[in-house]
């Protein structure tokens, strides 16, 4: 940077009044919160891997609120019809979930051996208590008022999880943009109980169908699908590789949080987000 920028910039952003915490000596550290963030991790134990199992969890907390951000964004952008903006971020949410699934090979590091010996300092918490990944499956559309269950004496986050149940996915608010183009969907469908989970609607199948046939008329609405046939993909490779983490680690033992385990988490697999887009699949 040169002399004479330098001065005008700053000019700039107290003109403007955008960078109001804006301090000549901020350090990377300041910027970064760094001193909070490095300071948080609090092992139970003196065990050597318990700081493997923190830093996991840690970084993956932090690329669920990423993913949130880019999902809550797109929805909205989706929702004003403005669908060009949502590719390039569910571009970027499926990038991040690369993250996510590739972290399972660090944890994968991580013997049965190991992991007992610091497991029984957890207690009954559980990835159950994840709030964040339950807001990714509710932004995605799938909706579980009793996992709001765990979240039952913290009041305040009980009730931003309630708040998150009622509103419409951005699975609704694509369907509701094949409405919007003139695509047939059924009125339960465009109106329904935004707190339950999706199921499939034939209307809303045959309304895909018709996106991929004539995919020069729809070619928005096509690459829209496609972008959400990539996050469910990465979704369930996230939950296969946590579920094969699991059972390498654990076997069938039950879980801190009180499931069956491996059991559980096996049938979890089942579930899908836009069912609609994977039946129709067999009709192409
Ligand atoms: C040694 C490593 C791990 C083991 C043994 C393990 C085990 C389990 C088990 C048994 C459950 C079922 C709930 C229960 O009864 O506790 C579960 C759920 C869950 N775990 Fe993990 N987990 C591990 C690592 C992780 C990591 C690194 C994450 C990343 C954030 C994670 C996120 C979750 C989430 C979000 C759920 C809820 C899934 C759902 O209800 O669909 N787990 N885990
Ligand atoms: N449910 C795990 C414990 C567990 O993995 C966990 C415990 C505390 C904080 C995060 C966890 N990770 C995900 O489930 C178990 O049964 O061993």
């Amino acid at each position: 940077m040169s002399q004479s920028e330098k001065p005008s910039q700053k000019k700039e952003s107290v003109d403007t009044g955008i960078h109001t915490n804006f301090k000549d000596d901020m350090t990377y550290g300041d910027y970064l919160g760094l001193d909070h963030i490095l300071s948080s991790q609090k092992r139970l134990s003196e065990h050597h891997d318990e700081m493997l199992f923190i830093v996991i969890h840690q970084t993956s907390e932090l690329w669920m609120k990423l993913i949130l951000h880019e999902l809550e964004a797109a929805t909205k952008s989706i929702a004003g019809g403005e669908l060009e903006p949502a590719f390039k971020m569910l571009a970027r949410v499926s990038r991040v979930q690369e993250q996510l699934i590739q972290s399972w090979d660090v944890l994968s590091t991580l013997t049965p051996t190991e992991y007992m010996e610091f497991r029984d300092h957890l207690g009954h918490s559980s990835g159950f208590q994840s709030w964040q990944n339950r807001l990714i499956e509710f932004s995605l559309g799938h909706k579980n008022e009793r996992a709001l269950l765990v979240y039952q004496h913290q009041p305040e986050l009980y009730h931003r999880m309630e708040k998150a149940l009622h509103q419409p996915s951005l699975y609704d608010v694509s369907i509701q943009q094949l409405a919007n183009r003139g695509l047939p969907i059924d009125t339960n469908r465009l109106q329904r109980d935004f707190s339950q989970d999706t199921i499939a609607d034939a209307s809303v199948e045959a309304a895909w169908l018709t996106v991929y046939r004539n995919v020069d008329q729809y070619w928005d609405l096509y690459e829209l699908a496609e972008k959400l046939v990539d996050v469910e993909d990465r979704q369930q490779r996230w939950r296969y590789n946590h579920l094969k983490t699991v059972e390498r680690i654990i076997g069938y033992k039950t879980g801190t949080g009180g499931s069956s385990g491996v059991t559980y988490l096996k049938r979890v697999l089942d579930h899908r987000f836009f069912p609609e887009l994977w039946n129709l699949r067999t009709q192409l």
